[in-house]
């Protein structure tokens, strides 16, 4: 998803406020995710009883986008009730996040198809009746699964109830395909979990970055009754994913089971780039009312420096340098899974990332996983390893690395301007290189094959240096 220069598509997640489902979708949608889209995507669910709104509100003094799944009476919850949610500890203040502020709201309301699920009313009263759903992952991954969602949708969205799954197994003694998800399987968080999944494939980014979580403190009362914050399956959700959480001065839950699990699955950094150029930013309000934070996620679109842009920028790229190489030999892992890490891997800041096919012990055929890095991300790139594929060992060395000098150029040819990669050899004779992703646009653009620009762009690079 480079674009012609080679630079990349990042989203860089504002957890100053936490993180819940709804905020998330909101920001994105803030950010030009296609509403229209969405909403078509969420039309296909096969779940009834909720109404999708989205409409723009004032949090903060802040102009946000607030995304609302409304529950029809028989679905409804207790969400964003501050008094039920923290007792008399809790903020009483309920801010009424349907009020509007000169925007328009969009309803769009879903009632009909049928759920995969076993519903039933709760015997327990919380002196509000009221009714939760309580899917296992099988459930909910039928509903995903029957959805319209585009494929890459329902690959997001399956990846965040996984992780969901994994979090609740923990906290309740289960294992994620016997547990029952209350709340966090019900209609709207699937809508929720569904949206991002649909808005981060409409927005087409090539990396997440989330460096921190701001978190309360207290308790909440939930469908277990009341849990300490953060809340079980959010401390399991972090340990498992090396999110960092910082002590907010909040009373109440700022960052929500479904919130952590979106940043468990879909992180791909916790390092913000070295620079970035902001291309448009957006915010999502939040439903509860909290003194001390601006309730808002703010998630910034930017393009940054793939790791192509990155060995172009080396300080003196004609000097050799140590880059570390990381490895594993693999006989049990699936190639769609090992396609998976070496995409995490390259958006993630790898230099490189392969895999070879090998012959193991035993005679076992299996892939060689090779990557190279710098030594300050080989922590997170073997996290990813460790995370996406079978492996149980990683080996690490230190290489040297001799590049030749060469520095990013462009040449005019009949199909546009098109990026070049300029190498200086030893003996001073200089070579060009069209740059893939620029050749490939070009080819988009015009219609030619890529034979016939590449041919175009040597010519034209010859030329340029006679
Ligand atoms: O639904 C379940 S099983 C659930 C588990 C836990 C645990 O920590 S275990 C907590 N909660 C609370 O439910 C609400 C809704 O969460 P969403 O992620 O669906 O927004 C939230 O306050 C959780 O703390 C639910
Ligand atoms: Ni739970």
């Amino acid at each position: 998803m480079s674009n012609e220069q080679g630079r990349q598509r990042a989203l860089i997640f504002d957890g100053t406020s936490g993180i819940s489902g709804d905020m998330t979708v909101a920001a994105l949608l803030d950010l030009g995710a296609s509403e229209e889209r969405l909403m078509a995507a969420l039309a296909t669910l096969p779940v009834h009883g909720f109404e999708a709104r989205v409409s723009r509100v004032t949090k903060s003094g802040l102009s946000a986008c607030d995304f609302d799944v409304v529950l029809d009476d028989e679905h409804q919850n207790h969400d964003h009730d501050m008094a039920w949610l923290f007792g008399e500890n809790g903020t009483d203040e309920h801010e009424h996040h349907h009020h509007h502020d000169g925007g328009h709201e969009h309803h769009h309301h879903h009632d009909e198809g049928h759920e995969h699920c076993h519903e039933h009313a709760h015997g327990h009263d919380h002196g509000h009746g009221h009714h939760h759903a309580h899917r296992s992952l099988a459930d909910v991954r039928a509903v995903i699964e029957a959805s319209g969602l585009t494929a890459r949708a329902k690959e997001l969205a399956l990846a965040v109830f996984g992780k969901l799954a994994e979090a609740e197994a923990k906290a309740h003694g289960a294992t994620p395909d016997t547990v029952m998800l209350h709340e966090v399987g019900a209609v709207d968080s699937i809508v929720d979990i569904c949206a991002v999944a649909a808005c981060l494939d409409d927005l087409g980014v090539d990396q997440v970055v989330v460096p921190c979580l701001s978190e309360g403190h207290g308790t909440i009362r939930c469908a277990h009754g009341m849990m300490p914050i953060p809340v079980p399956a959010v401390a399991n959700l972090c340990s498992a994913a090396g999110i960092e959480l910082v002590p907010a001065p909040v009373h109440g839950e700022l960052v929500t089971p479904t919130g952590a699990a979106i940043v468990a699955a879909l992180r791909t950094s916790a390092e913000l780039p070295d620079s970035y150029r902001i291309l448009a930013c957006g915010y999502g309000a939040g439903k509860r009312a909290y003194e001390n934070t601006a309730g808002v996620l703010r998630v910034t679109l930017a393009e940054v420096a793939g790791a192509r842009d990155e060995e172009a920028a080396d300080d003196d790229p004609g000097a050799e340098h140590p880059v570390t190489k990381l490895e594993c030999d693999l006989d049990d892992c699936t190639g769609e899974a090992l396609g998976r890490t070496i995409e995490l891997l390259m958006a993630a800041g790898a230099r490189d990332a392969h895999a070879v096919p090998v012959v193991m012990k035993k005679g076992r055929p299996g892939y060689q996983l090779e990557v190279i890095c710098d030594e300050s991300n080989q922590q997170q790139l073997m996290d990813l390893i460790f995370e996406n594929t079978t492996t149980i060992g990683i080996r690490s060395m230190t290489m040297l690395r001799h590049p030749l000098r060469r520095q990013p150029d462009e040449v005019q040819t009949r199909f546009g301007s098109i990026a070049t990669k300029r190498v200086v050899l030893p003996n001073g004779s200089v070579r060009s290189y069209p740059e893939y992703g620029s050749v490939v646009a070009a080819c988009e653009r015009t219609g030619a094959s890529f034979q016939e620009v590449f041919r175009a762009v040597e010519a034209a690079a010859v030329e340029a240096d006679a």
